[in-house]
Order: C-alpha cells, then structure tokens, then sequence
C-alpha cells in the first residue's frame, strides 16, 4: 500500500471527482458516512459529541458528520471556529445542510468552548491536509483547550496542526487525539513515534478514491500489507527436500548471551530454512546442542567469544551474525574477514551493526555486497550518527541504504525497511509485547532463514518483519502484552505462517 503526500492526496481527491463525475460535496458526504461509520461502532448515541470545524473542507467534512450523527440520534452540538467568510464551498454547502435544530457554535474567543467533562465526546474537524502553516492564535489557544479537556477527541483525516509529511515547526498547536480516522490512506506522520501521543489508535476508512491515480502516483514510501507479502510467499513444494531450503550459518552468542543464539536459531528453523549450522564460543556448545536439536553445531577455538569463521564458509547460501557476540577484538577481526571473504548475503544485527558502525574501514567493505542490517535505533545511530527527529532518521535511512547498495530493517513500533533504490517499507504488524529483550534476535533468524530459501533480499526483509510482528499479534490473544516474551513470538511463529498460507476466518 502506498503512502501519498499531502498534495497527491489533493490531487487524488480532484481526479476521483473528475473520473467518477462525481461533484466534491459527494466526495465529503462519501468520506463523512465512511467516518461516521467507525463512530458509530466506538461510541453510544448517549454520548454527547461536540464537534469542532475549521473554514476548510476538513470542517466540511465535520459539519456533515455532525448532520450524520444527528440523524442517527447522537446529542451533537457543531462549533465553527475562527473567520470563516472565506470559508470553502464544501464548508458552506454542508452549513447549509445542518437542520434547523442543529444551530453551530460560533468561537471566535477560545472562552467560547465550553468546560468539556471527561465523557464529552470530542470530532476534531479543524485542519486537514490543507494545513499550511504551524497553527497559532485563536485555532491554537481552541487546541490547547481540547488537549487539557479529559475529552476523548476523535480527530478527522488528520489531528489538527500535524504536518502530514514533514515536521511540525514547534510553534504550532497540535490535537492531542485519542484516536485518528483517516481516509483511503495513512499518513506518513503515523508511522513515526514522535507522533504517537498526538495521533492515538489510528484506523483508514475507504472513500473509494481512484485506485487508477494511486497505482501511477510516484512515492518511495509504502506500508506492507497481508496481501502484499501474500503476493510473493513461496509455497512449499510436495517434492521438495531439505536441500531446496537453504542451508544458514548463524554466527551468534557469546558468554552469558548465548540465548541470543538459542532463539535466533530457534527462530530460523521456525521460518522454513532446510539446514541450520550455528557456531557458537566453545562454552555455548552444550547449550546449543541440547536448547535447538535441530540445528548443527560448530565450535569456535574461543571460549567465550567469536573469534574465527568456519572453514567452508562458501557451502552456506546466507549467513547472520551479530545477536549475542560482543564487540571483543577478535570479533571484530572475524567480521572484517567475513565482509573479506564471503560473496554471500549477510544479515547483521546487534553487535556486528555497533563493530560496523565503528569502523571507517569495516565501513569501506560494505560496497557491492548483499547485506540486510536490522538495527534498532540507538544501532542505527551507530552506523549514520546521531538524527535530530524521525523524518532525518528517515532521510538518514534512505542515504545509507543509496549509498551502500544495502537494505536495513530499521526496527521499531512501525519497521521501516529501506532499499538501495531510496524505497521506505513501513511495517503493520507487531505490538509492545515486542518491547523485551530477544525479539530483535528472533528476527535475525526469522530474516536469515527467508534470505537462504531464495527470497529477494527486500521480500526476505518485508516478509520476515511482517510475519515476525503477526507471530507477535497472535501471541497477544494468550499470552498479553506485559507478559510477552521473544520464546511466545517464536512459538507463535507457526501460526503466523499459517495465517499467511491458509487464511483463517
Ligand atoms: N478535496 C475533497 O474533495 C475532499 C477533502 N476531504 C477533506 O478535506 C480536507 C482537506 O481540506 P482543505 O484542502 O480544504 O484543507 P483544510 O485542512 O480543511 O484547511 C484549509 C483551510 O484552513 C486554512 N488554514 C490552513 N492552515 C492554517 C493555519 N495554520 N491556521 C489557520 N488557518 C489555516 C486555510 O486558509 P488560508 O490558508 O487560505 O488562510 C483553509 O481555509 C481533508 O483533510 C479531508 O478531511 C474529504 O472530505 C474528502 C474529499
Ligand atoms: N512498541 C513496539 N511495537 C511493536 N514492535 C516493537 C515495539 N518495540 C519493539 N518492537 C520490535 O521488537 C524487536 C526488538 O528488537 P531489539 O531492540 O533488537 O531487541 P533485542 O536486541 O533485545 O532482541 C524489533 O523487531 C522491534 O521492531
Ligand atoms: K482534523
């Protein structure tokens, strides 16, 4: 699924009203039905909802909500707030509109919002898309007073004074909203985690915008849904025998973190790959051998930590390395080897990010190979320096993947995958069950093992993040978020790919 800037949006909506012969007014009523729709489904018509419309087609979109909601019985009382004699003609048609017993509210000092109780409903219909500038002044002394309510605010489109696709400036207002309706397509400022306290639970309701337009719309940024990983899921062939399945080599672990390597491994065999070695410091061997007895197990000459490659390392279709290994002196040198030596694709993760990141030269062998990094992102920052907000992670993201010809998953609430192409991937799968320690290792498996059954790279990354997040959403229904741990996610692991084979009802 694409995600389209403010203006595409615009352009998206003038396109659809022009293919469908359709006039705007039926646009808005379309998308005030399709918002009221998700309303209704939330809260009771006892409640009592107050909505709150700017001079653009956003408030537009609220005055015929609040029409909607009071032919359904809901207690409305509409407000127009600020000058609206150059309001648009959306705005003014559905004012029109508005039944003689629905008299708005007009605000034109902030005094003129009510006191508002903790179970006032509130519908944010202030400022779309067509925000233009940081909101101030009386809109933004009308925000404030919301956000300090204790109502619960339902923002329309977008909450109001939050730039879609850009940073907000500091100087402007921003609804505090509990939770977001947006139409056709998210917003890229809902994918970033700086936003999270002002966009709440956010959901896309359909208003039959112009498939045509999307499809040839340009943009770098897309959300990766069930039907698109779907798209390129490899079945399982009758005759098909382990040697078709890739053969991974794991190079994790270290002493006191050798279940990093148990659960990457653990992880790996869960998601398909046909052989697994793992090599593991001398003393993880016995844990290995008797925690996953599926996989093979090589010692390095070490104790403690890796220090050496396996001999035949060319026999292996991927390798992944990093989860659990430290940053000793000698790693760093078996790494160095490693980018040396072999053509293969590496998946790196944890310490190999922090080795990588610092070293110039490291850094200089990274050209021209196959490689995914998965960094979480204080990692991240190891590699690109230090980021000043989530769009220059995101910028930062894109130059790295440019510059090095790599992919890196860069791991969050919402992953974002980045390519060489400058292409985002933002993931929608996963919870704050994730948020403890282990997950990320899973990950490394769950990736390594896609990459050795002959998944692109960027497949291996979208596929292996969005079924990792699934197996984390299944985990969910018995285990919660609190107690999750990175065993649930794996033991999930099978139920995701069944999800993803056979969809259950
Ligand atoms: N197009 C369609 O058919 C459909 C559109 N839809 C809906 O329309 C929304 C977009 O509507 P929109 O383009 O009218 O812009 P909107 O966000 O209401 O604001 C523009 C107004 O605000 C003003 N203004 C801006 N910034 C300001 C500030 N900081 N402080 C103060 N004023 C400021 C600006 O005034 P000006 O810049 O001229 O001073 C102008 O008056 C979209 O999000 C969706 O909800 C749906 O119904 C589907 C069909
Ligand atoms: N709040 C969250 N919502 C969804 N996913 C999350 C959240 N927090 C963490 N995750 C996911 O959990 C994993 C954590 O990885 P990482 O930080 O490397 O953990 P570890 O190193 O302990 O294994 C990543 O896949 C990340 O996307
Ligand atoms: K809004």
């Amino acid at each position: 699924m694409k995600i389209l800037t403010a203006a595409q949006t615009r352009e998206a909506d003038a396109y659809t009203i022009r293919e469908e012969g359709i006039s705007s007014t039926d646009l808005m009523e379309r998308a005030a039905k399709a918002f009221t729709g998700w309303f209704e489904n939330k809260f009771q018509p006892s409640e009592e909802v107050h909505v709150f419309c700017g001079p653009g087609n956003n408030g537009g979109d609220g005055l015929a909500a609040a029409r909607l909601l009071h032919e359904r019985k809901y207690k409305v009382q509409p407000y127009i707030v600020g000058d609206v004699s150059k309001a648009s003609d959306d705005f003014n048609v559905n004012l029109k509109r508005l039944p003689q017993e629905l008299q708005p509210i007009h605000v034109e000092q902030p005094s003129a919002v009510p006191e508002l109780t903790d179970t006032a409903c509130v519908v944010d219909a202030l400022f779309g898309t067509g925000l233009n500038r940081p909101v101030t002044g009386l809109y933004g002394e009308v925000i404030r007073k919301l956000n300090s309510s204790g109502a619960t605010i339902t923002s329309i489109d977008i909450p109001s004074g939050l730039y879609s696709d850009s940073q907000t400036p500091e100087e402007g207002a921003i609804t505090r909203a509990n939770y977001t309706i947006s139409f056709e397509l998210p917003k890229l400022a809902f994918l970033l985690p700086q936003h999270e306290n002002f966009v709440g639970e956010w959901h896309v309701v359909p208003i039959g915008l112009s498939q045509k337009f999307i499809a040839e719309a340009k943009s770098d940024l897309y959300c990766t849904k069930q039907e698109d990983v779907q798209q390129f899921l490899k079945p399982r062939k009758k005759f098909s025998h382990k040697g078709l399945y890739g053969h991974a080599l794991l190079l994790c672990g270290g002493y006191g973190k050798m279940g990093a390597a148990v659960l990457a491994a653990r992880a790996c065999l869960r998601s398909g790959i046909g052989l697994l070695t793992v090599q593991v410091p001398q003393a993880g061997y016995p844990i290995l051998q008797t925690a996953v007895p599926e996989a093979m197990t090589l010692t390095d000459k070490n104790r403690k930590h890796l220090s050496e490659l396996p001999l035949e390392i060319d026999k292996f279709d991927v390798i992944g390395i990093g989860p659990g290994i430290g940053t000793e002196r000698v790693t760093k040198t078996a790494i160095g080897q490693l980018l040396a030596t072999t053509s293969h694709p590496i998946v790196l993760d944890a310490d190999a990010i922090n080795i990588v990141g610092a070293s110039e030269k490291l850094k200089a062998q990274l050209f021209k190979k196959k490689l995914i990094f998965t960094p979480h992102p204080k990692e991240f920052e190891r590699l690109v320096g230090k980021v000043k907000n989530d769009y220059d992670r995101m910028q930062h993201l894109r130059e790295f993947c440019q510059e090095y010809g790599c992919y890196v998953a860069l791991k969050g609430s919402h992953t974002a995958i980045g390519t060489p192409e400058g292409k985002v991937h933002f993931n929608t799968t996963g919870n704050a069950g994730l948020a403890t320690g282990g997950t990320g290792d899973a990950l490394t498996g769950v990736i390594t093992a896609l990459v050795g059954q002959k998944y692109t790279l960027e497949e291996a990354c979208r596929l292996g993040v969005f079924v990792h997040g699934l197996a984390a959403d299944l985990a969910l229904q018995t285990v919660g978020d609190i107690a999750m741990t990175a065993s649930d996610v794996i033991d999930h692991l099978p139920r995701a790919f069944l999800h993803l084979t056979q969809p259950l009802p």
